[in-house]
């Protein structure tokens, strides 16, 4: 019996409007990049499976819209998330220091167990560059998490953060997913054995109708 996936995980972006949170989420579930800016209303989602030591992981990433006017309706959000990814845009120094207000915001809503990691995307436009990598990096030591410059449209480090985030999740509910697995295992097992009875009761039928 194939499995489409073992485990579903629901991850969150969050930073500033236009710092390209779309865009990433588009590179890596679609392998596409659109330059316009088209900003998300509320809340949207995007789903792509993942395979990490042997364990099939359905990521469910929701792409908040970073425009304070829909803050009501994406901080609801914040609760259902195991893992969040904080964008800013590395040539736009505001977004960089509003990445402390969308942290506070989440230690107030989300759970106790959610994994996060921080973004410098746009890492393509050295040019434009106002945050400086080690500006990043400090940034992201001070919270404790794990730090990535990306390019949405060069198509730099986006795998990689989609899947350290995806990775820490699991690990943080190892327990649980280990129990998972277990039932799910056992229940395939289960069903195996049922299916191989039927089909022994089917033969076993057959014969008993010619041995009349
Ligand atoms: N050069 C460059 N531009 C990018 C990159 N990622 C996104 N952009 C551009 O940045 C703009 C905003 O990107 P979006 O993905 O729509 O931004 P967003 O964070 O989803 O914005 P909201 O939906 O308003 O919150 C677009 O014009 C993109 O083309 C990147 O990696 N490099």
């Amino acid at each position: 019996m194939a499995k489409q996936y073992d485990i579903l995980l629901r991850l969150l972006m969050l930073g500033d409007s236009g710092v390209g949170k779309t865009c990433m989420l588009r590179r890596f579930t679609e392998s596409e990049f659109d330059p316009s800016h088209i900003s998300t209303i509320g809340v949207d989602f995007k789903m792509k499976t993942l395979e990490i030591d042997g364990i099939k992981v359905r990521v469910q990433i929701w792409d908040t819209a970073g425009q304070e006017r829909y803050q009501t309706i994406t901080k609801q959000y914040y609760r259902r998330a195991q893992g969040i990814i904080f964008v800013y845009d590395i040539t736009n120094e505001p977004s960089f220091q509003h990445i402390a207000k969308w942290a506070s915001d989440v230690d107030e809503c989300a759970p106790d167990k959610v994994q996060r990691i921080l973004v410098g995307n746009k890492s393509d436009e050295e040019l434009g560059r106002q945050v400086t990598t080690e500006q990043g990096s400090k940034l992201a030591e001070t919270y404790e998490m794990d730090f990535f410059e990306t390019s949405a449209s060069t198509n730099s480090n986006i795998s990689e953060s989609f899947t350290r985030v995806t990775e820490l999740v699991l690990q943080a509910h190892k327990r649980d997913v280990d129990k998972l697995l277990g039932s799910l295992d056992d229940y395939l097992e289960k069903a195996a054995l049922e299916e191989e009875k039927g089909s022994q009761n089917a033969d076993g039928s057959a014969q008993r109708g010619c041995a009349c």
